[in-house]
């Protein structure tokens, strides 16, 4: 029996949820080629979509834009749900921001700890609570140390479960011991956020992953997650398998450089970011669509 059972009020977020980039051209977003992004990862068969996560560079977006693409990917996606992604370190901004986003449509917000400012986890409780209570849509937690420099202690997980509006976490915690707390206990669903981990997280029964990787080889990481959640997996494994070495390429130069490497070679996107992001270096560019290219094959 899984432990996370959706109801009438717990939405669902299981499923594959694609981390989205943000493509630019010459300097701006290429809002025609998200839309076109979104519509074929929609008809590769994805649960929904994270606009403005790490992946699609928020960092370097500002409001305007930022609410831009959200708009171009609800557009795109058709009916398919949308959660959008938010950091910071200024409390006030940050609930403003959540304020401002709940009045789209969005299936819910991902929200990270404050980075930089390192608080207490009496801290990190009332960051999240505040989000959460500015927020009308759904919080899931994105849990990622190595970005905000903020451990969210297993208790203070647990306790941010009590409030009606957190409704899951997106784990890049490092902690598999919380991740099964939080798994056992019951009343966040897990997500996983390392695209390494979709195997491991899942069996143990997490309902999906929130991965940049979902943008490439989309079908097959579809199936992966279905038998995945379907407990087949021996099945699961014969998908898993053959695609660690192309995840194991995603991430070996900072994301989201490879990624995009290889959608500009598909011609889905112009191989641009925005500084200090750059792009992936030519040999490992190479690699990818050389690997990308086998597993293709028919
Ligand atoms: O943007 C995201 O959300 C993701 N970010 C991770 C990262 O920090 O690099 C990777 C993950 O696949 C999705």
């Amino acid at each position: 029996m899984p432990h996370q059972q959706p109801t009438a009020d717990t939405p669902d977020f299981s499923g594959l949820w694609v981390a989205l980039v943000t493509p630019f051209r010459d300097g701006a977003v290429d809002h025609t080629a998200l839309a076109a992004l979104v519509r074929r990862l929609a008809g590769d068969g994805v649960t929904g979509f994270v606009p403005c996560g790490s992946t699609g560079e928020a960092a370097a977006l500002d409001e305007t834009e930022q609410l831009a693409v959200l708009d171009t990917v609800l557009t795109a996606a058709r009916g398919l749900p949308v959660v959008m992604g938010m950091s910071g370190y200024h409390l006030g901004k940050a609930t403003a921001w959540a304020r401002k986003l709940s009045e789209r449509p969005l299936a819910g917000l991902l929200a990270s700890a404050p980075h930089y400012v390192r608080p207490s986890q009496a801290g990190v409780l009332e960051w999240f609570g505040a989000i959460a209570d500015a927020s009308t849509v759904p919080v899931l937690v994105y849990d990622i140390p190595y970005r905000t420099g903020v451990t969210i202690a297993r208790d203070t997980m647990l306790a941010l479960a009590e409030h009606p509006r957190i409704r899951g976490i997106k784990d890049c915690g490092g902690d598999m011991a919380k991740t099964r707390a939080v798994i056992a206990d019951g009343r966040l669903q897990v997500l996983t956020g390392e695209d390494h981990q979709i195997f491991a997280t899942m069996a143990e029964g997490g309902v999906g992953a929130i991965a940049a990787s979902g943008h490439v080889q989309t079908k097959r990481l579809v199936r992966l997650v279905r038998l995945l959640a379907e407990n087949r997996l021996a099945e699961a494994r014969a998908e898993w398998q053959p695609l660690q070495p192309l995840l194991e390429m995603l991430f070996a130069e900072p994301n989201p450089g490879p990624l995009k490497a290889l959608l500009a070679h598909a011609g889905e996107l112009r191989d641009e970011l925005r500084s200090p992001m750059t792009r992936a270096s030519d040999g490992l560019r190479e690699r990818l669509v050389a690997l990308d290219a086998r597993l293709s094959r028919p």
